[in-house]
């Protein structure tokens, strides 16, 4: 059976705030939950009553502190998180804001911190942000993409807690558009996210590699919804 296949999609959002006059870009460390110890955007589940839109401002302002007119925040790409063994998708509303509001906080979860384009920390950042992120950065958006992520192989000095960590660097080798992993894979363990260990020592980028991923950039209009088979079911005029 196809590792990858699903049978149902969580509605998540990502933000990415961008300082355009001094090219950097604001992230948050993740203390704590699913991808903890890595830089991300900012983001979550979407409500029920929510539209994606609401749902990333108001993450936005939880975590990092700060406010941004939905007329300012542009839909940068949609993109389905697939995680081997795991048949629920995440269905990732992706955006970007150039103006904000507030003073930007820490809190619980989140520590933000500005980073210069030239210095995005990848190798502490979720794999595939390398795929996509340059993407935002460069104005080539809307996209859309899908990526099926694997556990990286475990090693001698993994650690078994409520999870599996992955210590090891990523032996992926990314080319235009899809990655050839050679790694084995991590057995049958079942990447079920909420019981997901990530540690604080982990030199790389999480316990997952990327499998697989298509990309599709510079699309007509802002991709809106995506199809249990990873296609776009519909585009937001
Ligand atoms: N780049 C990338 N690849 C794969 N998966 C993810 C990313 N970035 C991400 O944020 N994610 C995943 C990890 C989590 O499931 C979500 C975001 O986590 P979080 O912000 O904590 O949101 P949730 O835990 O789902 O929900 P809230 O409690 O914050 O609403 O996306």
């Amino acid at each position: 059976m196809d590792p990858f296949r699903i049978t149902s999609t969580k509605v998540l959002t990502l933000v990415t705030v961008i300082d355009k006059q001094n090219q950097r870009i604001l992230l948050g460390y993740k203390k704590r939950g699913f991808g903890a110890h890595l830089w991300n955007g900012f983001g979550g589940k979407v409500e029920p009553g929510e539209t994606p839109k609401e749902g990333a401002i108001r993450e936005l302002e939880e975590e990092a502190g700060i406010t941004v007119h939905p007329d300012k925040l542009q839909k940068t790409g949609l993109l389905l998180f697939l995680f081997e063994n795991d048949t629920v998708g995440l269905e990732t509303h992706v955006y970007k804001a150039y103006e904000y509001e507030g003073e930007i906080r820490e809190c619980d979860e989140m520590r933000p911190q500005w980073f210069d384009f030239a210095d995005i920390p990848y190798s502490q950042m979720w794999p595939d942000d390398e795929t996509w992120l340059p993407l935002t950065l460069k104005g080539q958006d809307p996209f859309f993409g899908r990526i099926c992520l694997k556990r990286r192989p475990l090693t001698e000095s993994a650690s078994l807690e409520n999870g599996v960590s992955g210590l090891n660097p990523s032996s992926s080798t990314a080319s235009s558009g899809s990655t050839t992993s050679t790694a084995a894979s991590a057995g049958n363990l079942s990447t079920t996210m909420t019981n997901t260990s990530f540690t604080a020592d982990q030199p790389s980028n999480g316990p997952f590699e990327i499998f697989d991923y298509h990309l599709e950039h510079s699309l007509p209009s802002a991709p809106h919804e995506i199809a249990l088979d990873g296609t776009v079911a519909s585009y937001e005029n």
